[in-house]
This record gives structure tokens, sequence and C-alpha cells, in this order.
């Protein structure tokens, strides 16, 4: 059943797109303002013609459903809130007083300008104040914050914020490498060109040591 037609809708202005303080998106308003599912695959047919087949032929049929569906998981992020995400953290710690690193992290988002893909991986550091998080939900905010419509400037900041509010600790460090498709399968064709961005928030905007730490355990 398709719950999101149910929902009440009004008109979208360009505002209701914006991110609060804290990076995140105003997903409640977003929510409101999306079309029904009727509509999305009635927009999918017309981008079909756009590109100059025909939705009607056999093939065609069941794709305006199936990207809808599709389009539910690639931005899907827009139902999750990153920092409910990192809730419930872990305070028996011993006397653990180094940062915690997270690398490799895979994601998948789309560029905001061309809705094309961006395929990446994020690394992650913080350094804890008396309590950490479980690892699997360092890699949930990254997959929560990717799944929308992105530039890998603001995801990498979306994801730094969402850590130093939820977890308050003494700093906090992202790193993303990403391909981006735009580049890659049209435009400029730049195949193999990665795209590097970093937000250092508390001790690693503050210590340089650390911060050359972090980047070197990367190889940069
Ligand atoms: N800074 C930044 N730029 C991005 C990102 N993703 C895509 N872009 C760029 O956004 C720009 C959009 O430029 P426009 O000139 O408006 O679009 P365009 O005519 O399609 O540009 P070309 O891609 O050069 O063909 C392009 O240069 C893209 O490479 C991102 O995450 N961060
Ligand atoms: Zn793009």
């Amino acid at each position: 059943m398709d719950t999101r037609a149910e929902l009440p809708t009004r008109e979208y202005t360009p505002t209701d797109a914006t991110h609060t303080a804290s990076g995140q998106c105003l997903s409640g308003l977003l929510l409101a303002g999306r079309p029904t599912r009727l509509e999305a695959e009635a927009a999918v047919r017309t981008l079909i013609r756009w590109a100059g087949d025909n939705p009607a032929r056999p093939g065609l049929l069941d794709t305006p459903a199936r990207v809808a569906r599709a389009y539910e998981e690639w931005f899907g992020g827009y139902d999750q809130d990153p920092v409910a995400l990192l809730e419930r953290t872990f305070d028996e710690i011993g006397g653990y007083n180094h940062a915690v690193e997270l690398r490799d992290i895979p994601f998948d988002s789309f560029c905001e300008h061309h809705m094309a893909a961006i395929r990446g991986k994020a690394h992650i550091a913080y350094m804890p104040v008396n309590r950490v998080v479980g690892i699997s939900k360092l890699a949930r905010v990254v997959d929560a914050c990717a799944r929308r419509l992105q530039i890998q400037e603001r995801l990498t900041d979306d994801i730094a914020i969402a850590i130093e509010d939820a977890l308050q600790p003494a700093g906090v460090a992202v790193i993303i490498e990403a391909e981006h498709g735009c580049m890659t399968s049209r435009g400029v064709h730049a195949h193999g060109t990665r795209m590097v961005t970093k937000r250092m928030l508390g001790v690693f905007e503050t210590d340089a040591d650390l911060r050359r730490e972090f980047l070197s355990s990367l190889g940069m």
C-alpha cells in the first residue's frame, strides 16, 4: 500500500529543502510536500519519453513502479534522523583515551546538481569523552546522510555535525573520497577522478599532531 499517498500535500517551495543549523535536512517538511507514488510514476514515464523511448512498450511497463521503489531506497535518508541513530552510547570504556577511527565506510549518494551517483568511502575519527557509540552506528549515520541529494562538502559536514551533536566528543574528523558520476559518465568524462573532502572539529581542528596522525593512518 502506498502510505505516502495519504500524507497531506501542499505546494513545495525551495525553502523546504534547507538544512538546520546542525546540518540536518528538514525531512518532516519534505515529507509533507511529497507527491503521491502515482505522480512519481507519471514523472518517470515523462522522463522515459524525454530519453526517446516508449513507456508503453512491454519492457518498460513496470519500470516507473520499479524506479519509484528504487527512489525509496536511494533517498531513504530523508526519513532518518542521523543524530537519533547515535542515541545509544556505552560509558564503560575503562581508561581508553585515544581517538576511535572507522575507515573505508562505503556509501552511495546522489549529486544535487545532476542527480547522478556519488560513490565513495568515508573515514571517521572521534575523540570520545566518557562514552562511545556502537561502531555500526557510525556507518548508519554515513548512510542516512548520503541517501539524499547532496554535494560532497555538505555530506562531509552533515556527518561530522551529527556525531558532534549526538556524542559531544572532544573532536570529530570526517574525510570523504568519492567518484562523481556527473564527472565520469557525462560532462567532462574524467574517469578515475576522486574528490576528497575533510571536516575537522574540536581537537582535530586545533591539534595538528592528532590531525596528522589520522591523515597518515589513511595514507594521506
Ligand atoms: N563542489 C562540488 N561540485 C560538485 C559536486 N557534485 C557535482 N559538482 C559540480 O557541480 C557543477 C555544476 O556545474 P554547472 O555548470 O551548473 O553544470 P553543468 O553545465 O552540467 O557542468 P559540467 O558538469 O561541467 O558539464 C559541476 O562542475 C559539477 O562537477 C560536489 O559534490 N561538490
Ligand atoms: Zn553532479
